[in-house]
Formats: structure tokens, C-alpha cells, sequence
């Protein structure tokens, strides 16, 4: 049997950390490769005393791997990241955010943390791409703000951040003393996005502790302010992101949206299992994309199936929000920087209810 990433993560769960916890639920382990039989990878310590105080842990965590089906040599190296005591953060020249720091792995916390002053976190994901997660985020967003609650919205799909277009601001934020990020606001909700804080022609391929240390940035640097929910739009997929917000912060559920395809659908089995597995309470499902009707003729078309999230939801016995419709308008408002929910279309009443059996829920 070849060795996978997984099975290999799932054997370095027995090998302690002699502080307590282990290597992996210390999230200690990097830079695992895995090439036929030839698996490497690296121990990453706070600081060199702590890099010398897991060597048995690292000799054990060589020999644990090594016993694995299929592996034929193993190479385990321990490095140490905080060499020496970093000079206080420069505040940013005039005004500007602080940088992302892409490459910093999120400060270890003790416990998941929460958020001052924000009621709710709420993660919205996706199992596919595409099925209109940000679509959902941002109109859900400005419909709960249209309710009387106050909301944030972070947009954290690094592969795609849309939410700058979607709610229309393009403005880099300030950050007067070059820690603290001031969030924008749009159609009564507070806001920012990964892609504001990174300069357009910035490419930046994102690796897992890259990802967390930037999320974690986005959390605890930006001031929210008092907010009775901030909805957190997730990457599609199961990845980094959701192991990160779900491990370390106090996330009171998830929403996962699916279009009612049978694929759409097995890839959002994968996600509320993953969030299940996270132990971050699935809030409810959504069906986005349930119905086309023909603004000529009235005529409406199940396009990618009929019911089959409801139906999923009844099956996991999970709440199910709402279905909304595939509408031109509803993509035009989108790239038009003024979600249908702010509007008076009879498009925003879909996101309406959705909001009203959200609030009706937490209450
Ligand atoms: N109900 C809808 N009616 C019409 N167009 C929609 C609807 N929902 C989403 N769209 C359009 O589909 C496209 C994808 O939507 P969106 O970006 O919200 O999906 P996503 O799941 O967030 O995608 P990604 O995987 O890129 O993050 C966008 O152009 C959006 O305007």
C-alpha cells in the first residue's frame, strides 16, 4: 500500500509533545511529502530550546512513520522559527494596513478563541466552486443588516475573492496606527476582504500556515466593532481555511450552500461532514440556484435539478434556509457592486426570509 498524506498524519497523532497534546493537535508538522515509499517532512518549533526538547519526539515521530506500510525511508527535520525575539512590528507609513504577514503560522492559541464584541461567527462554505457561496454571503449579509442586526462580512476566499466586487468597494483599508485595520462599509455592513489587503498584481501562492496566519489577522486585527454576527465567506472546499477558523476560533456554525446537482451535492456532503468532524454546528443548508424562471415568458425550469438540498437536509436532519432562484439579476447586481438584496427587486425577498429564519434560529 503507498503511504498518503492522511494515514501518515493520522499515525503522528499518537506522538506525544512533551508539553502536552501531540505533534499534530499542536499543529507542529510541515512541509510533508510524501514521494512513493519516501516520506519527509519537518517539526516546526517555537524557538531552538523547544526544537531541542522534542528531539525523542522527532526520533519517535521517524520511527512511528517508518513502521507505516509502504514506507521505505523516512526524513524528519526539527526547525525552529522564532530564532531570536522579533523586533516590534513598524507601523505601516501613513495610514496604510499592515501588511498580510504570509509566511507566519498562526500564534499558537490555548483553547479556541473568541471574538470580542462579536456575537457570532458564521461560516458559509461550499463543497464546489462556483455554486454562489459569495452571491449568498453577500446578499445574506445585507439582508440580515436590512433586519436590524449589525454584520460583518470577511471574505476569505483567497483562490477568488469576489465579495470587493459584489458589495462594490475597492478601497484599500486605512490603518491609522499600522496594526489595527479599519474595515469599509457597504449597504450597511462591515466589511473586508482578503483581496483588498493584497496589492492587484501580488500573486501569491498560499500554503496552509500561510493561509491561518493571515486569517487569524483578519480576525483579531481588523476592528469589528460590535457586531450580532460576522459571516465569514469560506473558500469552496475543505481546506486549511475551515481547519483553522473551526480549530482555533469559537465558531458558532456553519451555513453551506449547494446547487440542488447531484456532484454539487455530494462535494457539500463532503464539506458538512468536515465541518461536522470540526465540531462547528451546521446552521443550515441553502439551494442556491433552485429554480430559473424566463423573464420573457414566465416559464420556469428546474436547471440543475429540483429539491435535492431540502431533501438532503430533511435527510441529515438538518435545517434547511431557503431556495433561491437562478436569475440574470441577481448576477448583474452582483457584478454591479449592489447585491439584490439591498435593492427593492422582488429578487431580495428570497434573502429576506433566508435572514428571518437565521435571526428566528440563534434567538
Ligand atoms: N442565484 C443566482 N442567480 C444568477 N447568478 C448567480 C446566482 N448565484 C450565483 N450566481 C453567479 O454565479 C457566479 C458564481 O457565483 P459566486 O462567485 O457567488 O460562487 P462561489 O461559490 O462563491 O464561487 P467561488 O468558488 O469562485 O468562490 C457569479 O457570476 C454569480 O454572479
Amino acid at each position: 500500500m503507498t503511504p498518503t498524506r492522511d494515514n501518515i498524519l493520522k499515525a503522528l497523532e499518537s506522538v506525544a509533545h512533551p508539553d502536552g497534546g501531540t505533534l499534530v493537535s499542536r499543529d507542529l508538522i510541515r512541509a510533508l511529502v510524501v514521494e512513493e515509499g519516501m516520506v519527509r517532512f519537518v517539526i516546526e518549533a517555537e524557538d531552538p530550546a523547544a526544537a531541542r526538547a522534542l528531539e525523542a519526539a522527532r526520533k519517535e515521530a521517524e520511527a512511528t512513520v517508518a513502521a507505516l506500510e509502504g514506507v521505505t525511508r523516512v526524513s524528519v527535520a526539527l526547525t525552529a522559527h522564532g530564532p531570536a525575539p522579533k523586533a516590534p512590528p513598524r507601523p505601516a507609513p501613513s495610514g496604510e494596513p499592515p501588511a498580510l504577514k504570509i509566511g507566519r503560522h498562526p500564534t499558537s492559541q490555548q483553547g479556541k478563541q473568541d471574538l470580542p464584541g462579536i456575537k457570532r461567527i458564521i461560516a458559509i462554505g461550499s463543497g464546489k466552486g462556483g455554486v454562489g457561496k459569495s452571491t449568498v454571503s453577500s446578499n445574506l449579509a445585507v439582508a440580515l443588516a436590512r433586519e436590524g442586526w449589525k454584520v460583518g462580512l470577511l471574505d476569505a476566499d483567497i483562490y477568488g475573492p469576489s465579495q470587493p466586487r459584489m458589495m462594490g468597494v475597492s478601497k484599500r483599508p486605512a490603518s491609522p496606527d499600522g496594526k489595527l485595520i479599519i474595515p469599509l462599509e457597504a449597504h450597511g455592513v462591515i466589511m473586508i476582504s482578503i483581496g483588498l489587503m493584497m496589492k492587484e498584481d501580488e500573486a501569491v501562492i498560499w500554503r496552509g500556515p500561510m493561509l491561518m496566519g493571515a486569517l487569524q489577522q483578519l480576525l483579531t486585527q481588523v476592528q469589528w466593532g460590535e457586531l450580532d454576527a460576522l459571516l465569514i465567506d469560506m473558500p469552496p472546499g475543505t481546506g486549511d481555511i475551515q481547519l483553522t477558523l473551526c480549530s482555533k476560533f469559537n465558531v458558532t456554525g456553519a451555513l453551506v450552500v449547494s446547487t440542488p446537482q447531484d456532484v454539487a451535492l455530494l462535494d457539500a456532503r463532503k464539506a458538512l461532514r468536515a465541518f461536522q468532524t470540526l465540531k462547528t454546528p451546521v446552521l443550515g443548508l441553502i439551494e442556491n440556484m433552485s429554480t430559473f424562471i424566463c423573464p420573457k415568458c414566465g416559464h420556469e425550469e428546474h436547471v440543475f435539478g429540483e429539491g435535492g438540498v431540502r431533501k438532503e437536509a430533511t435527510r441529515l436532519e438538518l435545517p434547511f434556509l431557503g431556495e433561491l432562484p437562478l436569475a440574470v439579476d441577481v448576477r448583474l447586481a452582483g457584478d454591479g457592486g449592489v447585491p439584490v438584496a439591498a435593492t427593492d427587486s422582488p429578487l431580495a425577498a428570497p434573502y429576506r426570509r433566508m435572514a428571518r429564519r437565521l435571526i428566528e434560529s440563534c434567538s
